[in-house]
């Protein structure tokens, strides 16, 4: 029997790790040991073994940009102009949302995300109490924050704070350590000064994140120079929000003084290639202005409705061949770094213990499959895992020193899928229900 979503102290055997063949020992949630041959000094103490085969050991994915719940809306609208998208489409959609809708989006979010080998995620999105019942039951960790957006009024700024300081103490009264919060203002042109700083002190006051959208499009920058005569990173460090507990997310259009700022706050840049592309911002991520200014860069994926999928590995090889494309530079962002943005650095961000294969670290890690045909042959496995293989890849997945899937089997799956796909169908239903009513 496999303990599924369990603290276990767990040995792996003949992983391969840094191009050696590696043993693993995990008990208490984080990695005890790691090294060749250990398995004799740890068998008696292993309630649970995997024999790895060769299975390539990597540290846990981390998304640090999503919107899980909007796994129901995969599919819905593609092929438009952002704010087209966002004011025609995804908004009076969502405007139907209730809680059930967002915990079975963020089961089906959580199920996609474990079957392609990611371990936490920084969420945006609503009634997000419900979308940590979801992340619960996946066995995840995730920063949950409520997208807060005032629309530059008091009345929904209050609704707002209101409704921030809610699942801020929703989450305490839950007491799981995986489970973390985030101020969560949406955006520049979404959110007044006065809701800006209030998200930035709250956030700080309670050594929280804070989680927002930041320089996604050129419209986003000319609005923001014309209204407020200075640029978008700008605009918002003036009211505090560029933070080291802060992830912005895009980032697609920062000038070189604008990546020094985010370098000097140590705020994370969470590059979203997919939805960057399909959305046709137009610029790619300033990443090597970034790197060089210090600012961490980490991944997203953004959510379903901008990607179509939560698919990290596909989102590494997307960012790295973006980057060599726009820049004409096929030495920039190489395989191994492409993995530490989608790991390290992001579990850094979002100070999670884990990202790192070492004694004393969170036990996050995942298998990807030996035998595996991206794995064949088997020169350069950081190759294959960036440029040849998708999520599908992953065998085995550990967060917590828990197991969440094994040799691709997660517990309940069909009923995810149902549920979510009974969620999505009604939603749709009660949107267009209302259409018939207006028109
Ligand atoms: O790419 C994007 N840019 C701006 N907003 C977005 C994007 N994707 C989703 N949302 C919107 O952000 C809110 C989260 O609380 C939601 O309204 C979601 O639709
Ligand atoms: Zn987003």
């Amino acid at each position: 029997m496999i303990p599924y979503n369990k603290r276990t102290s767990i040995l792996i055997k003949g992983a391969t790790h840094n191009c050696r063949k590696t043993d693993i020992f995990i008990d208490d949630g984080k990695i005890q040991a790691v090294g060749e041959g250990i398995r004799s000094e740890f068998k008696s103490s292993a309630d649970f073994e995997i024999d790895a085969g060769g299975d390539v050991l990597l540290p846990g994915l981390v998304n640090t940009h999503t919107h899980a719940a909007m796994s129901l809306l995969r599919g819905y609208a593609d092929d438009m102009i952002l704010f087209e998208w966002l004011s025609q489409k995804i908004w009076p959609l969502e405007a139907h949302l209730n809680g059930d809708d967002v915990y079975w989006g963020t089961r089906l979010a959580c199920l996609e995300m474990i079957k392609s080998g990611t371990v936490a995620f920084n969420d945006m999105y609503f009634f997000m109490d419900r979308a940590a019942d979801a992340v619960e039951e996946a066995g995840m960790r995730a920063c949950l924050s409520h997208g807060f957006i005032d629309l530059f009024t008091e009345e929904k700024r209050e609704a707002e704070i209101k409704a921030t300081i809610n699942l801020h103490n929703h989450i305490k009264s839950r007491n799981n350590p995986k489970l973390t919060f985030a101020t969560g203002p949406h955006a520049l042109y979404t959110v007044s000064p006065e809701g800006l700083t209030w998200c930035a002190e709250y956030a700080t006051e309670n050594d929280a994140g804070i989680h927002i959208h930041l320089s996604e499009t050129q419209q986003e920058v000319d609005d923001c120079v014309k209204n407020n005569g200075i640029t978008p990173a700008a605009h918002l460090d003036k009211y505090g929000i560029l933070t080291e507990r802060t992830v912005a997310a895009h980032c697609c259009y920062l000038d070189d003084s604008e990546c020094e700022l985010l370098g000097k706050r140590k705020t994370a840049a969470s590059h979203n290639p997919a939805s960057n592309m399909k959305l046709a911002g137009g610029r790619a991520i300033p990443y090597s202005a970034l790197k060089n200014a210090g600012a961490p860069v980490c991944l997203g994926t953004d959510g379903c409705a901008s990607n179509n999928n939560l698919d990290l590995f596909e989102e590494m090889k997307i960012a790295a061949l973006l980057q060599k494309f726009t820049t004409g530079d096929p030495t920039i962002l190489p395989a191994a770094e492409a993995i530490d943005i989608a790991s390290r650095t992001g579990a850094e961000a979002l100070r999670t213990g884990g990202g790192t294969i070492a004694p004393g670290f969170a036990a996050d890690i995942i298998l990807v499959d030996r035998n595996a045909i991206c794995q064949a042959p088997f020169h350069n496995p950081i190759s294959n895992i960036v440029y040849a293989c998708g999520g599908n890849a992953v065998r085995s997945v550990i967060c917590d020193g828990a197991i969440l899937m094994h040799d691709r089997e997660i517990p309940g799956e069909d009923a995810i899928l149902a549920g979510a796909e009974a969620a999505a169908t009604s939603l749709v239903a009660r949107r267009e229900e209302e259409i018939r009513n207006q028109s």
